[in-house]
């Protein structure tokens, strides 16, 4: 696969390091205005880099846009006469829709919007996917992209913004929890590095948990709250201090904000 990244800021770069690590392209072309921060990539001697999108653009079948959407509108107008028939064009886009797209390329093109998170870098992305009429045929191409870098899912685009929030907003989120997790476990007498230790494999195991043994948490939880034990009597505080709460109201208000920049 001849892969092009268009925008190889904290997104794009991330999605470049997780194919190159699982061998997912035949050629990578990264674009940025400024390539000074692109140097260490380049040592992959299938990745060249340019500050020319029409040259990454011909070069390549598989276009990922990874700019912020401000940049977009212009990107999409300086390359829309050398789209061909090969190119799928895949937008991480935040907040634009293919109907926006559209209006720019016109209809007759395989346009994915894709939805990852910046676990991508790791092969640990959750992705959600939706495409135009055209992009159907190209969605099962695009999950296969994706699920080498993580698990994927496809979703009507009206939820996208919903997806957003959930899966690209969500690592700021888990990371906060995981450093409150830290923070408790240093006042409990481990060292800095000992506390994110514990606290980021006992969440990796919880997750883990439940994707490879199909369960629900509260079956997880029954399982470790022995009646009148620590665990309980953590769990109950925790909820009477609003734990469940605050991270739904969190979330909602992730979600109003991103419907409030999608208007503006
Ligand atoms: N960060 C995240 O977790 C997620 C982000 N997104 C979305 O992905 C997009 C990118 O986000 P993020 O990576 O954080 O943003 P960044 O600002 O880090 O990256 C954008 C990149 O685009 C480059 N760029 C700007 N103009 C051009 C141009 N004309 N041609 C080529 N490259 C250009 C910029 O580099 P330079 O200035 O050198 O040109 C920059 O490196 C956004 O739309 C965001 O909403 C989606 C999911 C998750
Ligand atoms: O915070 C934001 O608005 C963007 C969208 C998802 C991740 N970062």
């Amino acid at each position: 696969m001849k892969i092009a990244i268009i925008g190889a800021g904290n997104l794009g770069l991330s999605i470049a390091k997780g194919i190159l690590s699982t061998n997912g392209a035949t050629s990578m072309v990264l674009t940025k205005r400024n390539l000074s921060g692109l140097k260490e990539i380049e040592k992959y001697g299938i990745v060249t880099t340019t500050t020319d999108n029409r040259e990454a653009v011909a070069k390549s079948d598989i276009l990922i846009f990874a700019v912020q959407p401000g940049q977009f509108v212009k990107i999409l107008g300086e390359i829309k006469d050398i789209l061909t028939d090969k190119h799928v064009i895949i937008s991480t886009i935040t907040g634009f829709s293919i109907a926006r797209m559209e209006e720019v390329i016109g209809p007759d093109h395989y346009i994915i919007r894709a939805m990852p998170n910046t676990a991508i870098s790791v092969g640990k992305s959750m992705t959600c996917i939706c495409s135009n009429e055209k992009g159907t045929k190209r969605v099962d191409l695009a999950k296969a992209i994706f699920n080498r870098m993580g698990h994927s899912m496809q979703i009507p685009e009206e939820q996208m913004q919903a997806a957003t929030v959930i899966c690209a907003s969500g690592i700021a989120f888990w990371m906060r929890l995981i450093r409150a997790t830290t923070q408790g476990a240093i006042q409990l007498g481990f060292d800095a590095k000992e506390a994110q230790e514990l606290a980021m494999h006992t969440c990796n195991g919880a997750a883990s948990l439940l994707i490879e043994s199909d369960s629900h948490p509260e079956n997880e939880i029954d399982k470790v709250t022995t009646p009148r034990g620590c665990t309980i009597s953590g769990l109950n505080e925790m909820e009477h201090q609003g734990l469940s709460s605050s991270l739904i109201r969190g979330i909602v208000a992730s979600f109003d904000k991103i419907n409030e920049i999608k208007k503006g």
